[in-house]
């Protein structure tokens, strides 16, 4: 099969002048342990500046009065959770009742590492069929199950970085770098998702076709960024775009917000919480 190279971005989701809150999209965000409530807060608000209707963010029950007071737009919806402050496996069929009636689930900022976590987001990547983008801790579960990441329930968008796509693929960081490009198509195709290798020059693939990113900065290189990215990517998930437009154009307003966002603050004063205030002038700027 031959590679198609994409130079153009994806069309984003139409806004119809009558339109309610239900034309665009209810987001699920699975993610937040203790110490990591700040992840779950930041993918949050990457799915409501991307324009999602409503957004859901479940997160350990101990947790949700501090992502809840972060932002007001938020809905919050508490699960069950072990000693350690991460989701116990009965989260999962919390989970998958809340699921009912979204439209896209993003899952794995701050999510920790425990049995049950590992349980939950395995189960979910073989059965769920709703699109869901998989993340940050929720990775590091599917790196130790590797042998089920060819068969998932429904559509997937994974978003490592250069140290989680090395857990994935049980390689290292030096030899994923040097050869990006290749491995994520190889890995995007073989497991039939959409694979987005981030980094300067981020790779979206589907195995058919690749796209490298062009915007962004070293700014964005501070904790939490990821996450906004995660929220973004669902939000327009939810809004029905296809997997690969999805993350495309997510990639590239990602890094378009973390540009104007350097150009008035610096890149050593971005943070995180700002490429989401930026997202706004990024869509402006399409
Ligand atoms: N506010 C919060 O609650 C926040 C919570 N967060 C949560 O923290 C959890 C742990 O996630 P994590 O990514 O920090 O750790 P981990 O998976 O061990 O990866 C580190 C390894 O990868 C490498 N590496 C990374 N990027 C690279 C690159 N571009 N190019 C090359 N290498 C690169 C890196 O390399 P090194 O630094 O060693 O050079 C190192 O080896 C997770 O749940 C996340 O959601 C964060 O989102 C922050 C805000
Ligand atoms: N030097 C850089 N140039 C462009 N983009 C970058 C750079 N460093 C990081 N990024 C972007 O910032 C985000 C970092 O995501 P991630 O490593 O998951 O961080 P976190 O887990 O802390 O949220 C990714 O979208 C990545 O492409
Ligand atoms: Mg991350």
């Amino acid at each position: 099969m031959t590679l198609q190279r994409v130079t153009t971005i994806a069309k984003p989701p139409r806004r119809p002048a009558e339109s309610h809150k239900g034309t665009f999209g209810r987001v699920l965000i699975v993610a937040g342990s203790p110490g990591m409530s700040g992840a779950a807060a930041l993918a949050g608000l990457g799915a409501l500046r991307g324009g999602a209707g409503l957004v859901y963010i479940a997160t350990p029950k101990s947790l949700l009065p501090i992502v809840g007071a972060i932002e007001p737009s938020y809905l919050t919806l508490p699960l069950s959770d072990g000693d350690d402050g991460q989701l116990a496996t009965s989260a999962l069929a919390e989970i998958e009742a809340a699921m009912e009636g979204k439209n896209a689930c993003g899952i794995g900022p701050g999510l920790g590492a425990s049995p049950s976590v590992q349980k939950v987001v395995t189960t979910l990547y073989r059965t769920a069929k709703l699109p869901m983008l998989f993340d940050a801790d929720a990775l590091n579960c599917l790196s130790k199950e590797r042998e089920i990441l060819s068969s998932p329930g429904g559509p997937r968008i994974l978003t490592p970085h250069p140290g989680e796509f090395a857990r994935l693929i049980d390689s290292d960081i030096k030899t994923v770098q040097a050869n990006r490009e290749k491995l994520a198509i190889e890995f995007a195709a073989e497991n039939k998702v959409v694979l987005v290798l981030k980094g300067h020059a981020t790779v979206v693939t589907d195995g058919e076709r690749v796209y490298t990113n062009t915007t962004g900065n070293s700014g964005m290189a501070t904790g939490g960024t990821g996450d906004v990215l995660t929220g973004l990517t669902t939000a327009l998930l939810a809004q029905q775009m296809p997997t690969f437009e999805a993350a495309q154009l997510a990639v590239f307003l990602h890094g378009r917000a973390g540009d104007l966002a350097a150009e008035e603050l610096s890149e050593p004063g971005l943070i995180a919480s700002d490429l989401a205030r930026f997202l706004g002038k990024a869509w402006l700027s399409l």
